[in-house]
Order: structure tokens, then sequence, then C-alpha cells
């Protein structure tokens, strides 16, 4: 029993805890192979010689002052053993230079271990009646403790197990403890320390009392004694200090404490975070005044969580079994509510949903065939906004709606605004560096969905449309729409070749009369149309060049709403009149154009006129009178195809002359830099700027003008060409003049043998421009000039 009780912290020792490696000194050889789990401080310490029997015995007649020594240099091992474990705590002793056998060692901490449990004062009590003080000091911190066990069934009472040579051992160290401590242990402290001194002060008040009533009436001498004793009393009980009662009393007995030492808990006090998940958002934000505030009076207890919000299916019955986001324990009655615009809850493609086959994808606009010779570089009169910094506090952001780039469309950079960070006119310069960062990221992560912000899915009935995986606010860009910038012929004739077996267009009037085609383009093209739409397609000038991008709406983007705009479609042609699916309560039944000023009062007769073409174009598509019934109020005569951005079918005579205008400039710029022009030929060109101004009541107005100049450099001088000569030629001659000289050396070398056929053809081309020029009929003047040149050389 005695082997067992020692090797008990042992396997403590092995579970790592620290107040079991106090008891290391006390480990058995025999004990500690038995074990088997030693750690490798516990193993360390085998080879420490082993306690005898004989060696107890004959400690157990030890004097009080070895005792005390005993107790001491226990309590120095177990200190020591404490913080470096294994033999050290030998050493220490030996080292300390009190020569004291193992025996008297594992004595002394035996005892020391008494006299923290408890035990050692039941049973040592000299005189075992619960009238003893100390009995009764005992057994009354027992009961205000409220333990689980009495103390006459404490360990030890019984001595029925313990041998006799361990029981009289016990004995004596008790009697050697009650001798040594004398009368100090009569106003020793309880071992049970601090606690049971307090709850033994109720029941010794009197004796405190009497104690403070001595140290005023006692004679001085008096006094200091019982000061020294105390002292001493404190001393002894300090050096014996343990690392916690709690270990202390489980290591003497193997009874299970009931948690009585642990400080009664603080009631905890609530605390709302300021910001998290709900950033942002501020209570004043759900507050609708309209809803009359609750009269009951907060009861001071929790209040039941609304789960109103919840779809139906999780929504549960009894109140407060669900816990809701924090914004939501604003709510003080259940009320309709929308998630606001920065709680990032995003959704993501459920596996198995349809995904787009033949999709190509084109993330940069960019010009093919013709339209790259058409297409105009930056064109845009230079622009150069004034804004000043916001001031703080002010409503104003910084390019806000006074900013000149941002009334005429064109996107701040750093070439055109001082504002940098402060700017809001940046929309395409944000939405570059999300997309960075989602493509950065893992398709499946949070982080794509976030900077992405949308993703196709397969609706019902209008094939695939896009959804938002996030919110956005209001006027917030959301996805560019790119694909293929290609000439209006072009487009048509993908439509009537290409396209002609599928149902859905990707086309969009685009920028100088081009057609962005986005078959092959970016996931905008996927954004289906509705007649009450919560975005718009816009366009924007960034660097100079023309971007489309979708934009929140005025109400913002909830996540997972599918996102719309209006397409404004023309249809052009009545076999392209698509019905509309949209399911607006002001559907317009087909996919037709947008009414231009629904508030603009619209004369009977363009209200009959335009009732009538479209019942004709629906009844045509439909085969029958069209059951949609089409809101004639509506709708208003146009009289020019609509140009505006959306879908369209462009009739190519309104915007033809323009592009024939823009390419014969271009093909007179090409021949000029060739050297079959000369360059200070005067050239018609055409800007459009664009003014703003306000009217009488402070509204701004965009005021376009259109400039005509005519352009023309001088050359510079040259041996071949003097510039006053050329200047008085005309357009023909000057060709010629110029030519004749440069074609004789060339056709000299293309006639001599050495020159082949393929560079003769190069040297051909040098002198007519590449391109459309050969293949394509050019303007009358184009094609003079080209003709011109030939006979000149011919002729030559
Ligand atoms: C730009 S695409 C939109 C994406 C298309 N839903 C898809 O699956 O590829 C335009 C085509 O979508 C269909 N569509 C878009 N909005 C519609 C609506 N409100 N009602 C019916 N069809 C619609 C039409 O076929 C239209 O030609």
């Amino acid at each position: 029993m005695a082997r067992q009780r020692k090797s008990m912290p042992l396997a403590r020792l092995s579970s790592g805890s620290t107040s079991s490696s106090s008891a290391a000194s006390n480990i058995e050889v025999g004990g500690s192979a038995r074990e088997g789990s030693l750690s490798s401080a516990a193993l360390a310490l085998t080879s420490t010689p082993p306690t005898s029997v004989s060696e107890q015995d004959q400690a157990s007649s030890a004097l009080d002052k070895e005792d005390t020594n005993a107790t001491i240099i226990a309590d120095m091992t177990r200190r020591s053993s404490r913080r470096k474990s294994g033999p050290a705590s030998y050493n220490l002793g030996l080292l300390s230079g009190v020569r004291r056998t193992s025996a008297g060692i594992e004595m002394a901490q035996e005892k020391a271990i008494r006299d923290f449990s408890g035990a050692t004062l039941v049973d040592d009590a000299p005189e075992p009646s619960s009238s003893t003080p100390h009995r009764q000091l005992l057994n009354d911190g027992v009961k205000a403790l409220n333990m689980d066990w009495e103390m006459d069934n404490l360990p030890g009472d019984g001595d029925v197990d313990l041998p006799a040579r361990k029981k009289r051992r016990h004995r004596s160290s008790i009697d050697m403890l009650i001798e040594t401590t004398g009368r100090a242990m009569g106003r020793m402290k309880s071992v049970l320390g601090k606690r049971d001194r307090e709850i033994s002060e109720s029941d010794n008040s009197g004796r405190r009392q009497s104690r403070r009533l001595l140290a005023i009436e006692a004679p001085k001498d008096v006094e200091e004694e019982v000061k020294q004793e105390d002292n001493t009393v404190e001393e002894q009980a300090e050096r014996v200090e343990r690392p916690s009662k709690l270990a202390r009393l489980s290591s003497s007995f193997s009874i299970t404490m009931p948690q009585v030492f642990s400080s009664k808990p603080k009631k905890p006090t609530k605390r709302y975070e300021s910001q998290g998940l709900y950033a942002g958002q501020t209570i004043s934000s759900y507050d609708d005044q309209s809803i009359p505030k609750p009269t009951r009076k907060p009861t001071g207890k929790a209040r039941p969580v609304s789960t109103s919000f919840l779809p139906d299916a999780t929504r549960t019955e009894s109140r407060g079994s669900l816990v809701a986001l924090p914004m939501f324990s604003y709510l003080e009655r259940e009320r309709p509510f929308t998630i606001p615009y920065d709680v990032f809850a995003p959704v993501h493609h459920q596996r198995g949903e349809e995904k787009p086959k033949d999709w190509g994808k084109v993330h940069k606009n960019r010009l093919v065939g013709d339209a790259q010779h058409y297409w105009r570089k930056p064109y845009f009169e230079r622009s150069l906004c004034i804004c000043t910094p916001p001031v703080p506090g002010s409503s104003e952001p910084g390019c806000g709606e006074h900013c000149l780039n941002r009334a005429m469309d064109y996107e701040c950079d750093s070439n055109n605004c001082a504002l940098g960070d402060q700017c809001t006119n940046r929309d395409f310069a944000g939405l570059g560096v999300r997309m960075e960062r989602a493509n950065k990221a893992d398709k499946k992560s949070a982080s794509y969905l976030f900077n992405a912000g949308v993703e196709v899915v397969k609706t019902q009935d209008r094939g695939f449309g896009v959804r938002a995986c996030r919110s956005y606010e209001p006027n917030q860009i959301i996805t560019e729409y790119t694909g293929e910038i290609i000439t209006p012929n072009e487009a048509g004739r993908r439509i009537r070749e290409d396209y002609k077996d599928k149902a859905d267009y990707y086309q969009m009037e685009f920028d100088q009369g081009m057609i962005l085609d986005a078959t092959k383009g970016s996931i905008a093209r996927f954004v289906n149309h509705s007649c009450e739409p919560n975005c718009r397609m816009l366009k924007r000038f960034v660097s100079g060049q023309p971007r489309m991008a979708l934009f929140a709406g005025d109400r913002g983007i909830l996540t997972g709403e599918e996102l719309t705009y209006d397409y404004n479609f023309d249809p052009y042609s009545v076999k392209n009149v698509q019905e509309c699916r949209c399911g607006a309560t002001n559907c317009r039944g087909v996919l037709g154009p947008r009414p231009k000023d629904a508030n603009k009062p619209v004369t009977k007769k363009e209200k009959e006129g335009m009732a009538a073409g479209m019942k004709r174009k629906v009844g045509e598509f439909f085969g029958t009178t069209p059951t949609v019934e089409v809101d004639q109020g509506l709708f208003k005569k146009r009289k020019v195809p609509q140009m505006s951005k959306g879908w369209v079918y462009v009739d190519d005579s309104i915007e033809q002359t323009r592009i024939e205008e823009a390419r014969k400039d271009k093909e007179i710029a090409r021949l000029q830099k060739e050297g079959i022009l000369p360059a200070d030929l005067q050239v018609k060109k055409t800007t459009t700027t664009t003014a703003v101004t306000k009217d009488k009541n402070g509204a701004r107005r965009f005021v376009q003008k259109v400039t005509t100049r005519m352009t023309g450099h001088r050359p510079k001088a040259t041996p071949e060409a003097p510039s006053k000569k050329i200047q008085k030629l005309g357009r023909l001659s000057s060709i010629k003049q110029k030519e004749s000289p440069a074609a004789k050396v060339k056709n000299a070398g293309a006639g001599s043998s050495q020159v082949t056929k393929s560079a003769r053809r190069s040297i051909d081309n040098r002198s007519i421009p590449k391109g459309s020029m050969k293949v394509r009929p050019l303007t009358k003047d184009a094609t003079k000039m080209a003709r011109t040149m030939r006979a000149v050389n011919a002729d030559e």
C-alpha cells in the first residue's frame, strides 16, 4: 500500500504533470520499473539509491531538529525537482551540506505531503475527539467547503490496511511535528490555506479579536514573542508552499475533489463587435422609422432571436433556438429586410449544373478584319479634370458628379486627374485590380468568387444567364463586356451565314459605328434582358479607348440575384423579333427598343403608328395576333434607327457615310506617309467636342460641337522634290513628280535579271498600300490615284 501510494505521482509524472514531478524523489526503482511509463526525467531518477524500509525505521527516531531540517530539505528537493527534475533534486540536498539519509528525506517528504493534505492534522491530532480545537477547526473547514468526504472516513483513519511499521512511522512523525511546532501549532494557519483560514475566521473571530486585543494590551515583550512565533509559523508555511492545493490534496488522497477551490466565475459582460461580417453597418441603417418602436420594456433577459429572415424550410417554430448573425440581433421585431451590400455571402455554382459549351473567351476587345483599318486610335479630345480633393466630412466624393471627365464618360487616370486615390471616377481601373486578384485565386475560393463577382447559370426559359456571387453597391462596376470589334458589314454577314441556326445573338453596337461581337467574348455576353433591369450596360472612354461594362443599377445588387439590363433591342428585321420572358410587370412583351422618354407626352398619331407597327411585327413573329398586351402609350415613333447603347442590327446607311469619311482620311494619311501623296496635301478633318454648360435652372447641358478644319504639313525640302514646286503642282502631277525618279530606280532594279518575282512584288507593294486597297473598292479618289500611279509607272 505504501509502495502504491508512493508510486502514484510517478504515473502522473509520465503524463507530464509538473506538480507530480515534485514527487519524483519518492520514486522507487521497483515501482518505476513496474510502471514502465517513465519519462526520460523519471528514468534518470531510477539511478538514485532506493529508499530502504530499515532506514525509515531509523529515521522515525530522529531528533526534532533533524525533522525540521528534513522538512526543509524535502521542500528544497521538491522545489528543485520542480524546476529541473531528475537527480539534481538529490544533489541539491546533498550539496546543501545537510547530511541526510534517503530514509530521512523520504520521511520528511511524506510528512510534508501529509501536512498539506490535511490528513496529518486529522491523523496526527493528539486527541481524535471533535472537541479538540484543531479537529473542530478542520471539521468546520471541511463543512464550509462542502466536500464530498467526512472527517471520519478520511484515508488513514481506519489504519486497517497500513502495515504496523508504517502506522508507527505515521505516529512518530505526527508526534515529532507536534513537538517541534509546539504552541505555534495551535495558532498555525490551516494547511488548507487562506480559504480555510477565511472559513475558520468566522468561528475563530473571537480568537482573532482576542489576539488583536492582546496586541493592544499586551506588554511589548509579549507582543514581540507572539510576532516571532507568527513569523516562524508563516515562514514554515511559506517553505512548504506547494504549486496547488488541489494537486497536493489529490496526490495525498485517492479521492476526487470537488471544484471547491476554483474562484467564483465572474459574470460575463456583453461585448458587441463594431465590425466584422457586417462591417460598415450601423444600427440606424436598419432602423426603419416608419415602424413603431416596441413599447415593451427591456427585461434584461436575452431577447429571442428573429428567424423571419430564414426561408420557410429552415425557419424553426421555437424562437431563440437558432443563433442569427450578429446584425440580426438588432432587430426588435420581425419584419422584412434585405442583406446589406457589405455582407459577403457568396453563392457558388452547384455541381452538376449545366455550363455553356462553345464559348470562346476574349478578355480584351480586339479588332477583327476590316475594322482594323477603319478603327481610329484614341481620337477623343484630351480631357482634363479640374476637381479638387474632397473636403473632409463632406458628402461630395473626389471626382463626383461635377467632374468634367465623368460628365463626358471619360475615366480619370494619372494623366487627366490629379486626385489619385481620392478620385472615384476610376471604375475600370478598380475592376482591373479585382480581376487580377481573381485570376490569381483558386477558382473555388471565396477570394475568386468575391473578385470575379459573377458566374454563369442556366435559367429556366432564357438559356444561360449571369448571377451575382456577391453584392454590389448602386452604380458599382460589375464586369466588362468584351469581344471582337467588327464592321457592320461583317456583323451582317455573320448573322446571315455563321449564326443563321443560332437563337442567341451577342452583337452590340459599340463605337465609331463598329459592332462588338461577343460570340467570342467575356462572361457579360450571357447577361439576359429585362424590361425592369437591375443593371446598365455603359460605355466609358479609358485612356482614349471606348470600353463597355455592366454596372449595377440604382438600387444595387444582392448576392445571388440574376443580372439583367435593358437591351434596347432594335430587331431591325421582323425575323429577329423575340418574345421577352423577363417576367417584369411592365414587360414590353418582345425584345424591343426601350421607350425613349416614358414621361414625354406622345402624340396620338405616334401612338397609333407605333402600336400598329409593333402589333404587326409581333403578329408576324408568332403567326397570330399577339397575346401579349403591349402598352402602346410607352412607344414613340423613331425617325432613325436606334443607335443607343444596346443590342442593334445596324442599318449601314447612316453610319456608312461617316465610316467612309474616316476611311478616306486614313488612306490619305497612309499615302502621305508612304510618300505617294504630298505631305502638305490639305485634308478635311472633323472633330467633335463636348462642352458642358448650365441652363437657367442650373441644370447641366452637354452641347456637342462639330468642327471641321483642313490639315496639311509642309514637307521637308528634298533635292528631288523642292517643296515650292510640289506646292504648285496638282495632286496627280506631284505623284508623278515624286514617283518618277524613285520608280526609275525601282524599275531598273526590277528589270534586271537579279530581281526575283517575289522581290518585285514586294517593291510594287511598297508603292501601293497593302490591305484593303487592292481587293476592296475604295473611294473614287483613291482608286483614281492608284490607277494613275500604275499608268505613270507603265509609261516610265
Ligand atoms: C446576349 S444573349 C444572353 C445569353 C443567352 N441567354 C445564352 O444562353 O447565351 C441574348 C439572347 O438571350 C435570350 N434572351 C435574353 N433575354 C431574354 C428575355 N428576357 N426573354 C427571352 N429571351 C431572352 C435571347 O435569345 C437573346 O437573343
